[in-house]
């Protein structure tokens, strides 16, 4: 097993979760098990997240133009999540990304855990957001990796296997860009009582996010206090709207609490991109979004410390929006 890099951060005893899938214990580790409140109930499947047709935006006439545009403010302004379909990029690629991505998480455990992903830090493959001995943990193994701007990358943590890992993500990472992160949630035998990924709200501006294809349905997305499951459409891309959004467009635009559940029998992998600011950028809610009616929310702020604010701290649904909010009325 590869040496792991030394903490302050106390986070125990982190099972792989792929691991314990094979060892089939007769019960859940007390670890995963959440509180009852946090349990994943059966969601109610009768409702849509709203489906774009971007080749409508880019290359409709006029009528479908203004049509696609006007469902695509009413689906920022009402679910800040949306797929979007007919977005250009070429099936093979996505295909290719899955398969790289499943090879990975396959492999065994010594030869994944050659880039882990240190405590209290979000790159390499282990479980992010942890940081505390106490906490409970995601049924999901992660392998995220800082790919655009250059510079947020560590070659160190770029597996080596699959052979064409590195050339894929080159590739995928040129249509979509920024940090990206794989989930795989092995099947669980009791998926009332553990979480794939903790409730949360994206960190970036927008996140892309690829369902594999034959994954279980996983994601459940909070609105109007109903956790909603997003239905997989074939080769389609989901979209969210992310914290420094919501910011921008002083809460026009929501970023939308979010999780991943489990599934007895299936797996579910999600490749996830994160468009987010450069960390050196200030920002605050645009004038043009504030006014009497709409009283400035946020505060202006550096996006570099947001981020560092972000990644130590757990996920624990919009509780990390708190750090750029106004409690009180105050012009920007
Ligand atoms: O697996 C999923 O669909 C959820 C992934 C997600 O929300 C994330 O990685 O931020
Ligand atoms: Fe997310």
């Amino acid at each position: 097993m590869a040496p792991v890099p030394f903490s302050p951060i106390k986070i125990g005893q982190i099972d792989d979760v792929q691991e314990l899938r094979k060892a089939r214990p007769a019960t859940i580790p007390e670890r995963f098990v959440r509180d009852i409140a946090e349990r994943p109930f059966v969601a109610k499947p009768s409702m849509h997240i709203p489906v774009i047709d971007l080749s409508k935006l880019i290359e409709g006439d006029l009528e479908q133009f203004h049509t696609e545009l006007s469902k695509l403010s009413t689906s920022c302004e009402e679910w800040g999540f949306f797929q979007v379909i007919n977005h250009g990029i070429d099936k093979d690629l996505l295909q290719n990304i899955e398969k790289v991505a499943t090879e990975f998480f396959m492999l065994p455990l010594e030869e994944k855990q050659r880039y882990p992903m240190a405590p209290g830090t979000v790159q390499g493959y282990g479980q992010a957001f942890v940081f505390s001995e106490n906490q409970k943990l995601d049924w999901c193994n992660m392998l995220a990796l800082g790919v655009e701007p250059h510079f947020i990358r560590n070659p160190k943590l770029w597996p080596t296997n699959p052979a064409n890992f590195s050339e894929t993500l080159e590739m995928y990472s040129a249509n979509i860009r920024g940090l990206l992160r794989m989930n795989y949630y092995p099947p669980c035998s009791r998926p009332d009582l553990v979480l794939g990924l903790s409730p949360h709200s994206d960190g970036s501006a927008l996140t892309v996010l690829q369902q594999a294809a034959g994954s279980s349905i996983g994601l459940q997305i909070l609105k109007d206090d109903t956790w909603i499951p997003v239905q997989p459409v074939p080769n389609a891309l989901v979209i969210n709207i992310g914290d420094t959004l919501e910011v921008l467009t002083n809460g026009k635009y929501r970023s939308v609490e979010h999780r991943a559940v489990t599934h007895k029998y299936k797996d579910r992998l999600s490749i996830v991109t994160f468009y987010a600011p450069s960390y050196e950028i200030d920002l605050g809610p645009l004038p043009q979004l504030v006014d009497e009616n709409r009283p400035c929310m946020y505060k202006n702020y550096n996006h570099g410390e947001y981020s560092k604010h972000y990644v130590t701290n757990k996920l624990q649904g919009k509780k990390t929006l708190e750090f750029a909010k106004i409690q009180h009325k105050l012009s920007c």
